[in-house]
């Protein structure tokens, strides 16, 4: 569970980007961030897996106080949760499977385990066909799924995507979201910020609208709620 009680967060030129947010986010739910340019859905996202830290307030990842992780445990608490990027963030000298592999390394897994682990999350992302492949090499929408199964591949609790189809066209899109829900029904908690409307209302899950800093709005089957 993703817990956040009272969080603030005040960037040091001054801008408070989070004003005092109140959520829960359960084991295994799906849940979109949405919002206007500049709303906050980015900060609230960075503070989960701890890119930022909260001005003030209290942020529980299963239980742990983020705030009170020291920063050599920070990659053991980063290990629960996978991140997904609209610019995928993938390394460029590094094939897909050295990418996905280069997660479990960090991590000091096994040799022969991260072997058979990594080409499953590429298999299950469907690119085992694609794996000695440079990043340059592929689509957009494969560097997405190579950095989809790198965000899995240490079996986190949660996955938290910024903005993952940003830069998609509206098909490769909606195969990224497919992905994302197989991910969820295998009991992964996703939290997404996203501009898409189509997106969301088609696939009706969990909304929190953020304006201005603060949780305006927070439905099960919401809806996107904005123009764009
Ligand atoms: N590192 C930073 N230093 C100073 N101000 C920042 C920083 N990051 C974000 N901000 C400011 O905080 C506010 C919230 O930004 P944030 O990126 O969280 O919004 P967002 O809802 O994700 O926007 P977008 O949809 O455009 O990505 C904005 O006013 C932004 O300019």
């Amino acid at each position: 569970m993703i817990e956040m009680h009272d969080v603030w967060k005040r960037y040091p030129n001054g801008v408070e980007a989070l004003r005092g947010i109140d959520v829960k986010i359960e084991q295994g739910e799906f849940v979109y961030v949405v919002g206007p340019s500049g709303a906050g859905k980015s900060t609230f996202i960075k503070l989960m897996y701890r890119e930022e830290k909260p001005s003030s307030g209290v942020i529980l990842i299963n239980g742990v106080n983020v705030k009170r992780v020291r920063d050599w445990k920070i990659p053991y608490l980063r290990r629960n949760i996978g991140v997904v990027f609209q610019d995928y963030k993938l390394l460029p000298n590094m094939t897909a499977y050295e990418n996905v592999a280069f997660a479990m390394e960090a991590i000091e897994a096994p040799r022969r385990q991260i072997r058979r682990r990594v080409e499953e999350v590429l298999e299950l992302v469907g690119l085992e066909d694609r794996m000695h492949a440079l990043p340059s090499q592929l689509s957009g929408g494969e560097q997405q799924r190579v950095s989809i199964a790198r965000a899995i591949v240490n079996n986190p609790s949660f996955l938290i995507a910024d903005e993952p189809t940003g830069n998609l066209d509206p098909e490769t899109s909606w195969d990224i979201m497919y992905l994302l829900q197989e991910i969820n029904n295998r009991g992964t908690t996703i939290v997404m910020a996203t501009h898409n409307k189509e997106i969301v209302n088609t696939m009706r899950q969990r909304v929190i609208a953020i304006e201005q800093g603060v949780i305006v709005r927070d439905e099960l089957q919401g809806e996107y709620g904005y123009e764009d």
